[in-house]
């Protein structure tokens, strides 16, 4: 299979806010009635809040200034239902937001887990795999903390300042203007930092994609990096990384750290000059001492929410940079996909053919394939051969879609593959590569990963046919025993049997084999054959190999160099031929006369 070439995604243009709510708007959609629920929540306790404050007014000024103990009874009447109030919408408060938080943010990252998987193989392999984890789960969580709980919250906030601010005025406007005037200061503070903390934000987001990019790529390469020795470089290569994410964090808490400080002392400034000012209304008696009291007690409570505010405009501005790179994964299109007239290719017999095929790999210098033709009956077996890089992948990609031929076409049953569904399609053919793709599962889940449903008759079928049987009885829980992390509890090449019998059990009347036995030295080689040859019988078959016991059996063997058919025949024909074919038997030979390196 080709090598992937990662390489970094070019940072987009920012995404204003408004655009987070467009493109995860519809995200929100299934869960209306509860957000719906938790604005509702979200409006009554701050009045609830004002509420239990203003009672307190009517303590001091009802019962201790005029030392009456009377009214004391209705007021803890009200203030009991106050508080009881007030709990039980905090409690509905947390339950729901809880919950909307959490199903949203599972929606949205099935939602762009489904688009990734569905992205062409070009696409998905020019992104870093840890780049794209930190997206599907750090970036879809700033956005969650943004639009849900960040906009619920910032709601509760602002109808607290709109509330307090009222029961200030009320309480006396003289007071209340002077107490206000510290507002916008605050305000102006806050909106001077944010522009910074939005690009700190963008490049911490983007810091943290690479740091597991790299930690992704050191522990799914663990063998190479032991066998080579080069546990510290990778922990380097990871600290630089993260080293760069810490600079951005600092820059962040730095800001952070002068905005408090900052807020703190305007806030100070403010109830100082309440109290001064207070004082002499209180002399004047234009307020009441309850007044007074409540009065400082909404000052105090006043900043809160508007620094609640400050935090949620820093908050909007990660969550952009969050959405910028969701929704740059999210617009990327499949350079595979149905088209509007696609039809699902039904009750497939197995013909293929390729005529006049050239590919050329999005971005190479020149093309893998060029001017491919054969063709392959119902039941044939089609043996591909060539040095390393003549193309032989290329077919076996080009046959399940994976590309699209830049010239010519490629037929199943006579129908163009542009004008089959790319489910029907691949649902007609199974793979088997030289590097198995096994799940961390039991053995019965990954013969059944070929064909969902498939009943316990068919799995033990399948399992017998690829000569596991052995295997399966000698595992302490048999066909529930688990492979390990990539099959890594298996020998080589009983993972490649299991790998065939999850091709088996599929059914699929076309089968593809990208060297199967290259990985296996010569006793494993021969252990997979037979099961191998139970396989191909009856269905059409394209096997890319080297293993002269597996191809001398094919119907035709294609001979390709730099893209191109240079010979095809049989076995016997092309041997006897002494061209590029009888040059690569010679070559084999000789390889198997010398001791294997492993690399
Ligand atoms: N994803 C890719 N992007 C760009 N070029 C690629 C990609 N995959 C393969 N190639 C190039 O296409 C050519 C054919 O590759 P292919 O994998 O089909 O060769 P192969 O015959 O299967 O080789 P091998 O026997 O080594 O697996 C090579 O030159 C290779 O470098």
């Amino acid at each position: 299979m080709p090598r992937p070439r990662r390489e970094e995604p070019a940072s987009s243009a920012p995404t204003p806010i408004r655009k987070l709510f467009r493109a995860f708007g519809r995200d929100l959609a299934p869960f209306r009635a509860s957000i719906a629920a938790l604005v509702v929540a979200s409006m009554l306790s701050p009045a609830l809040e004002t509420a239990a404050v203003w009672l307190f007014k009517l303590v001091v000024d009802r019962v201790l200034v005029p030392r009456a103990l009377a009214p004391l009874g209705w007021l803890a009447l009200l203030l009991t239902c106050v508080a009881i109030a007030d709990g039980a919408v905090a409690f509905a408060d947390r339950l729901l937001s809880t919950s909307v938080s959490e199903r949203f943010l599972l929606a949205l990252r099935a939602r762009v887990l489904r688009h990734v998987l569905g992205l062409s193989l070009d696409g998905l392999e020019r992104r870093r795999l840890g780049d794209v984890l930190s997206r599907l789960t750090g970036d879809s969580a700033s956005i969650e903390s943004f639009l849900v709980s960040g906009l619920t919250a910032a709601l509760a906030d602002v109808l607290r300042v709109i509330f307090f601010a009222t029961a200030l005025f009320v309480i006396d406007w003289r007071l209340a203007a002077v107490a206000l005037v510290a507002l916008p200061l605050f305000a102006l503070a806050v909106r001077r930092f944010t522009g910074r903390i939005r690009e700190i934000a963008r490049e911490a987001r983007r810091r943290a994609g690479a740091v597991s990019a790299v930690a992704e790529e050191s522990l799914s390469n663990a063998a190479l990096v032991q066998a080579y020795g080069r546990e510290q470089d990778e922990v380097d290569r990871f600290r630089r990384e993260g080293l760069a994410g810490v600079a951005a964090q600092l820059s962040a808490a730095r800001l952070r750290g002068l905005l408090a400080p900052l807020v703190d002392l305007i806030e100070l400034a403010g109830g100082l000059a309440v109290i001064a000012i207070g004082t002499g209304e209180l002399s004047a008696g234009r307020v009441t001492l309850g007044g007074l009291l409540v009065f400082v007690t909404y000052v105090g409570k006043l900043y809160q929410p508007v620094r609640g505010l400050g935090t949620f405009v820093t908050s909007a501005h990660s969550a952009a940079a969050a959405a910028e790179r969701i929704v740059e994964l999210l617009e990327q299109r499949p350079s595979v996909e149905d088209r509007p007239s696609a039809r699902p290719l039904l009750g497939a017999r197995g013909e293929v053919v390729f005529e006049d095929v050239s590919f050329r790999y999005p971005g190479a210098a020149r093309d893998a394939l060029s001017g491919v033709s054969f063709r392959v009956r119902p039941g044939e077996l089609l043996a591909v051969v060539g040095a390393s890089g003549s193309g032989k992948s290329t077919i076996v990609n080009l046959l399940l879609r994976f590309y699209e031929p830049t010239r010519g076409r490629i037929l199943v049953d006579g129908h163009d593959l542009r004008d089959l569904t790319l489910r029907s399609l691949r649902d007609a053919t199974a793979l088997v590569l030289q590097e198995t793709l096994l799940l961390h599962a039991s053995i019965r889940e990954n013969v059944a990963y070929g064909q969902p449903g498939a009943d316990d008759a068919a799995i033990a079928r399948a399992v017998h046919a690829a000569d596991l049987d052995g295997v399966v009885a000698a595992l302490p829980e048999g066909l529930d025993s688990t492979v390990g992390q990539r099959g890594r509890r298996l020998s080589g090449g009983e993972r490649q049997r299991l790998a065939l019998a999850r091709a088996l059990v599929r059914g699929a009347p076309i089968l593809l084999l990208d060297e199967p036995t290259a990985a296996l030295d010569a006793a494993a080689a021969d252990r997979v054959l037979a099961p191998l040859q139970r396989a191909m019988s009856g269905r059409t078959t394209i096997l890319v190999s080297h293993d002269i016991s597996t191809i001398r059996s094919a119907t035709t063997i294609v001979v390709l160099d730099g893209g191109r058919v240079v010979e095809r025949g049989t076995h016997a024909a092309l041997a006897a031929r002494g061209g590029p074919y009888a040059r690569l038997l010679r070559a084999r030979e000789r390889d198997a006369a010398t001791p294997r390196v492993i690399a």
